[in-house]
């Protein structure tokens, strides 16, 4: 049977290389796009349809990207679905050794706060040279591609900064289905956008329950602005802990861990789909439940966020050496 690739997949396959590649310019158009996905063509079962779109543009890879049939009423088995294509993929992966089919696509979706440098570094991640220089906001796009090679094996990574709070509750919820890795940005100069970093990685958690089919990492940007920190490292790590998470501060004018993060993003996705990430299960991922630290979630009394827990965390257990050894290990990429 033929499968109906959506146009950006198509778009992908014409325009792979190492250069930022604008893909669109409207987020209608992404719209358009994750809307198609959604309704796969007759007779083709969705988490397959998914699962085609997720092989994109190599045919390999897989296990990641590809939105399942989404709608109120069938989000209940989408994470079914999610989870079983993407273990077929992670299959698939392992048959063929330790490495993946050359070119594998790699979805990596920035989250976070506005103001908080997500566009910004989303183009040093594509590879530009010249954020934040005189005319680096004409060149921003909401999505770039870029080819590269991580531990000698070529990556497609599909870069997508498209969350936007506003959009609906439907958009929201494809573009949490679609990513393979999830950046969980906020400003160490902001101190209410770790907070928030928090709620999405939550958020995410709660739409992809398995850990294995989404990788997250929490990163601290305007790590340059040392005078404006509000947010300590321990803080962000502690942060990192309570999702389960990997943890990063970048920053854009200094390029500051743009390249290790890329490359750590990739090698996250790669060892979910080999089988060996995200081993903790649903409940084990947030600590506490799911809901915690979502502010929209359980009515009645306000549960503390994640940061405000993490804190306290800090604060009970911060001189301990397992917790000082376990947010050790948030700072490697290459490890589970
Ligand atoms: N010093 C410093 N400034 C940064 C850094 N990253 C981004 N900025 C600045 O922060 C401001 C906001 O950056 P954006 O990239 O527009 O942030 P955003 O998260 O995409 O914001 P929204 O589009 O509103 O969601 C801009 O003025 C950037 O120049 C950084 O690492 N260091």
């Amino acid at each position: 049977m033929t499968l109906h690739k959506s146009d950006k997949l198509r778009s992908l396959e014409r325009r792979r290389g190492s250069t930022p590649l604008p893909l669109a310019h409207q987020r209608r158009r992404q719209s358009a796009a994750l809307q198609q996905r959604a309704c796969p063509p007759d007779g083709l079962d969705p988490g397959r349809a998914a699962a085609a779109g997720a092989r994109g543009p190599s045919g390999g890879g897989g296990g990641g990207g590809g939105v399942p049939a989404r709608s109120s009423a069938a989000s209940a088995s989408a994470g079914e679905h999610r989870s079983s294509w993407s273990s077929e993929s992670a299959d698939s992966v392992l048959s063929g050794g330790s490495t993946e089919a050359a070119g594998a696509v790699y979805r990596v979706l920035l989250l976070g706060d506005a103001g908080v440098g997500k566009s910004s570094l989303a183009c040093v991640l594509a590879g530009s040279e010249d954020a934040m220089g005189s005319d680096w906001e004409a060149d921003l796009e909401d999505t770039y591609e870029r080819t590269v090679s991580v531990d000698g094996n070529e990556a497609t990574v599909v870069i997508l900064d498209t969350w936007d709070q506003d959009e609906s509750a439907w958009f929201r919820e494809q573009s949490l289905q679609l990513g393979d890795a999830f950046l969980l940005v906020f400003s160490v100069t902001e101190r209410s956008s770790l907070d928030r970093a928090a709620e999405l990685g939550s958020l995410v958690r709660r739409a992809r329950p398995h850990p294995r089919t989404a990788a997250l990492i929490l990163v601290g940007n305007k790590s340059d602005l040392a005078r404006s920190r509000e947010v300590s490292v321990e803080e962000g790590r502690a942060v990192a802990l309570l999702l389960d998470c990997k943890f990063i501060e970048t920053s854009v004018p200094l390029h500051h861990n743009a390249e290790e993060l890329l490359h750590g993003a990739v090698r996250q996705v790669r060892l979910r789909r080999s089988g060996r990430g995200g081993s903790a299960g649903p409940a084990e991922a947030v600590p506490g439940g799911a809901r915690d630290g979502d502010a929209s979630g359980a009515a009645g009394a306000r549960r503390p966020s994640l940061g405000e827990r993490a804190r306290r965390l800090l604060g009970r257990f911060g001189r301990l050496s397992s917790v000082r050894a376990k947010s050790k290990s948030c700072h490697d990429l290459s490890v589970p």
